[in-house]
């Protein structure tokens, strides 16, 4: 392509170089440098003009963002899996083609799940609390007493690609039983898991840990409420690395407080990030980690691969790896 016919593209944060390098063969790449992302106004006017859009999930890729950039936006490549930011049907009206990154981020993600599960299950973020503040005087008989997981049952709520991935952790890891539920029962899951499809009351009611893998949609917003909780054994433990307005967050407050469950650990919040006085941030049974689910450098590697990839092809006019637009 030559210099001056080359396609513009914002990319809404630094992403690896991988990814940039692929881009900038073809295109001309304008990068927002900042640590933070760029305030809505900056994101309107930096992407105005452009032909591509590399976005974050913290960026809001609505109608009015698309009338600022223009006509001529022809891809908004998301650099995750979730495209919950993104108005995907405004966009398909529009003729635009928007991309994700499923797949690559699976592992990743499903090992910090795991890892949210096995520190909520043995305390460990609050006993090492206690290590920094100089209050470990011997070993304690009934100290930071713990729960088991092996023999224990799983409840997956979402039981997609990590979902998935979750569960082979706890079934073939710590031969843990599984539930789930999800849009659709999965019969080859079920073979592997030998994981029964339930209601949401019964993986409620059954689970000793409850572990949230489905996208943020109209029917997950806010399914982790008061009642849920309500519902759930008083020994049970919480983990979401979905997103953080699948639970509500004072709801799960109040339950963990009141000893309606046990504990609850998080890779996700509602708003991210979660403001330093938020109640949750008190409880020593509840685990908050920033949204690094995917943070490997393989992982980011392999997403901006792909998310730089889905820029080029839908460019190019060509089917992209991995396009979430509904077939037309
Ligand atoms: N914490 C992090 O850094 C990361 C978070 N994520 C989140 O994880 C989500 C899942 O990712 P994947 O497993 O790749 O997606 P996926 O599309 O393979 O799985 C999502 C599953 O949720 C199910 N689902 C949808 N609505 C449901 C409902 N009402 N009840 C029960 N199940 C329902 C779907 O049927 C599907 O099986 C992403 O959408 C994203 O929000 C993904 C990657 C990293
Ligand atoms: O991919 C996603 O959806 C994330 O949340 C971060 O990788």
């Amino acid at each position: 392509m030559a210099e001056d016919s080359k396609r513009r593209v914002f990319v809404s944060r630094r992403i690896p170089e991988n990814g940039l390098e692929r881009l900038r063969t073809l295109c001309d790449v304008d990068i927002w440098e900042g640590d933070l992302p760029p305030d809505r106004e900056t994101l309107c006017t930096r992407a105005a003009g452009c032909h591509g859009v590399l976005s974050m999930l913290s960026d809001a890729i609505d109608p009015d963002f698309m009338d600022r950039v223009g006509p001529q936006l022809q891809v908004v490549s998301n650099y995750a899996v979730g495209f919950n930011n993104i108005d995907v049907e405004e966009a398909t009206r529009r003729g635009i083609r928007v991309g994700n990154t499923p797949g690559v981020l699976t592992d990743a993600t499903a090992d910090i799940a795991f890892a949210l599960l096995i520190n909520c299950a043995r305390r460990i973020s609050e006993s090492e609390r206690s290590v920094h503040d100089g209050k470990w005087k011997t070993w304690e008989p009934l100290g930071f007493i713990g729960l088991d997981l092996v023999g224990k049952t799983i409840g997956i709520v979402g039981l997609g690609r990590i979902g998935q991935a979750m569960a082979r952790r706890c079934h073939g890891g710590w031969g843990m039983d599984v539930l789930y539920t999800s849009r659709s029962s999965k019969p080859e899951a079920e073979g592997e898991f030998d994981a029964d499809y339930v209601s949401m009351d019964e993986l409620l009611t059954r689970s000793d840990f409850i572990s949230v893998h489905c996208d943020l949609n109209n029917s997950t917003s806010g399914l982790f409420d008061a009642s849920a909780f309500q519902k759930m054994k008083s020994t049970a433990v919480f983990i979401n690395t979905a997103r953080g307005s699948i639970h509500n967050q004072n709801d799960l407050a109040a339950a963990l407080t009141n000893g309606e469950i046990a504990a609850a650990g998080l890779d996700v919040t509602d708003p991210e990030p979660i403001p330093a006085d938020d109640p949750l941030l008190d409880l020593q049974n509840c685990v908050v980690i920033p949204h690094i689910g995917s943070a490997t450098v393989d992982t980011r590697a392999a997403m901006a691969d792909i998310a730089a990839e889905n820029v080029l092809r839908a460019l190019a006019d060509e089917p992209m790896p991995h396009c979430v637009n509904p077939p037309s």
